[in-house]
């Protein structure tokens, strides 16, 4: 299903939680809404649910308004970060509960109930758990539970908040990629909010970036990491220097027309200040070594410069030493590794 966000505003007491926002999601699409804490994420969330009003704006399922259908009626599969399973309940008991409270008119017979929650259970590959109770899971699993109670519903759209948010790295990245295969397979528009910007990249085909809640930016993941409009999503999206455009001075090159240019760490070549300068269209920037941290592939230097700290990775070859804090060193980036930004 297509879903189609238009102009959508709301507003807790004094606080503008959403102002105007508007997406378009083809359908199909994986959409990853990235944004600090209170930047808007699951209120939007809850208003394409219907679990809230918005004070200005529509929601369109398939071109048709759905701001006013009651929240049983649009059909969407919400996952939550806290799984939100009945505890009393087995596994099955669980999936099936989303079929069971259905309007009466689209309630399924008891035998369909029985073979549409072993289908969902085998897609979700927990066949063999069904008759256990949420705590007797792994924190993985109970969310493969709450996504299956997601989807047994046949949901037009899937909605997750954070859903993998509680649990370790290794399980969260082999959920992810799992998530995102299943949600390919089914076809089925989604939108995933999160705050962690990698997992956001790995998996979705675009990205949404919200801060107090106005839309800055949308895009695919890699037109966002190498076009970011301005210095937040620069800097949400992986690390960036940011500088002000005048502290360059003349060596601001031509291309640049923002007010501020941004460059991304791994972008910086460090040499010792006496070196000459790389070959080509290159900044310049020079200062002392401040601080080093060992990040296993790389080592990211903090450099002191007047017009502000520069962060460059450089990458770790074992039985080479390190640059020493306190060292003169110069930092050449190529220009087209500048990016200008609006702010
Ligand atoms: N029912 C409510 N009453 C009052 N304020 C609310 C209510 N729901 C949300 N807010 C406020 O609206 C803002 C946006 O909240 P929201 O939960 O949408 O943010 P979020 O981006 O999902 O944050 P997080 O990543 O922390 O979950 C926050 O400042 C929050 O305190």
């Amino acid at each position: 299903m297509t879903l189609h966000i238009d102009s959508v505003s709301k507003r807790f007491g004094q606080y503008q939680a959403l102002d105007s926002v508007s997406i378009n999601i083809p359908k199909g699409e994986l959409v990853a809404l990235l944004g600090p804490s209170g930047s808007g994420k699951t209120t939007l969330l809850r208003i394409i649910a219907g679990l809230e009003t918005p004070d200005q704006g529509r929601v369109l399922f398939d071109g048709e308004d759905a701001t006013d259908v009651a929240p049983r009626y649009r059909q969407i599969g919400f996952v939550f970060q806290h799984y939100a399973l009945f505890p009393h309940l087995s596994v099955f008991e669980n999936v099936a509960f989303g079929l069971r409270v259905m309007a009466r008119e689209a309630r399924p017979s008891e035998e369909q109930i029985r073979e549409r929650v072993s289908e969902i259970l085998k897609l979700v590959r927990l066949t063999n758990l069904g008759e256990r109770f949420p705590a007797q899971l792994s924190g993985g699993q109970r969310q493969r539970v709450a996504l299956a109670r997601a989807l047994v519903i046949r949901p037009r759209v899937l909605l997750l908040d954070e859903p993998f948010g509680a649990l370790d790295v290794t399980v969260r990245t082999e959920l992810r990629r799992w998530l995102r295969e299943l949600q390919q397979e089914l076809g089925l528009t989604t939108i995933f909010v999160t705050h962690d910007q990698e997992e956001a990249s790995a998996i979705c085909d675009r990205i949404a970036i919200l801060n107090e809640g106005k839309l800055l930016q949308t895009g695919s993941p890699v037109d966002l990491f190498t076009m970011p409009a301005t210095s937040f999503v620069a800097g949400f999206l992986g690390s960036a220097n940011i500088l002000a455009r005048e502290s360059l001075g003349a060596g601001a090159p031509v291309g640049i027309s923002g007010a501020k240019v941004a460059f991304r760490p791994a972008d910086g070549k460090l040499s010792t200040s006496a070196a000459a300068p790389a070959p080509g269209g290159h900044l310049r920037l020079s200062g002392t070594i401040q601080h080093r941290e060992f990040l296993g592939s790389i080592v990211r230097y903090a450099i002191a410069r007047t017009g502000g700290e520069v962060q460059i990775d450089a990458p770790f070859k074992a039985g080479e030493a390190f640059i020493a804090p306190g060292t003169e060193v110069a930092v050449d980036i190529p220009h087209d590794a500048l990016i200008s930004l609006n702010s």
